[in-house]
């Protein structure tokens, strides 16, 4: 692994540069574009243009998607635990695995489409019934599951 000043990795600056020029080397976040429907629409081009509509129904999608989330799980098969960041990986095992993790996006976007789920704001509701469930100020540094809590 190529190391910068500082211990910083070639991912590391790139994420540097994402953020304005921070040098917050933790700090990552994703582009802006493609949104999720922006990707659900190219999707639903490329097999509209290949006359693949008639074999993605939703249960061929969700046995496509999991077998790509098998696929991203033969990345990290073998290796004991994986540091954040990834720091261990070569450029083109990372190219790989964006290649199987944007498999498992792409099948699950679809998957939601041919369930009329409305993904983004599915997710949105979701994630209030999470805070709901999981309060901040009662689980803060606790992995425990809901139904262990008491009171
Ligand atoms: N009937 C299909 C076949 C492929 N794809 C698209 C969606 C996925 O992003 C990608 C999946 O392609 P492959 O089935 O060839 O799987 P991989 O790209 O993972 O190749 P491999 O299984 O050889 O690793 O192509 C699709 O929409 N519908």
């Amino acid at each position: 692994l190529k190391m910068y000043h500082n211990g910083a990795t070639k991912a590391s600056i790139h994420s540097m540069l994402q953020n304005g020029g921070t040098v917050h080397p933790e700090r990552f976040t994703f582009s802006p574009e493609p949104t999720i429907e922006d990707i659900r629409r190219m999707q639903a081009e490329f097999t509209d243009e290949r006359n693949w509509n008639q074999f993605h129904q939703p249960r061929n999608l969700l046995l496509a998607m999991v077998g790509e989330v098998g696929e991203v799980s033969e990345l990290f098969q073998w290796r004991g635990e994986v540091a954040e960041g990834l720091p261990d990986w070569t450029e083109s095992e990372r190219e790989q695995l964006a290649h199987e993790l944007s498999d498992v996006l792409i099948y699950l976007v679809e998957l939601a489409e041919k369930c009329r789920v409305d993904l983004p704001q599915a997710v949105i509701r979701k994630m209030a019934l999470n805070r709901m469930k999981y309060p901040a100020s009662k689980v803060r540094g606790s992995a425990k599951k809901y139904t262990e809590y008491k009171d």
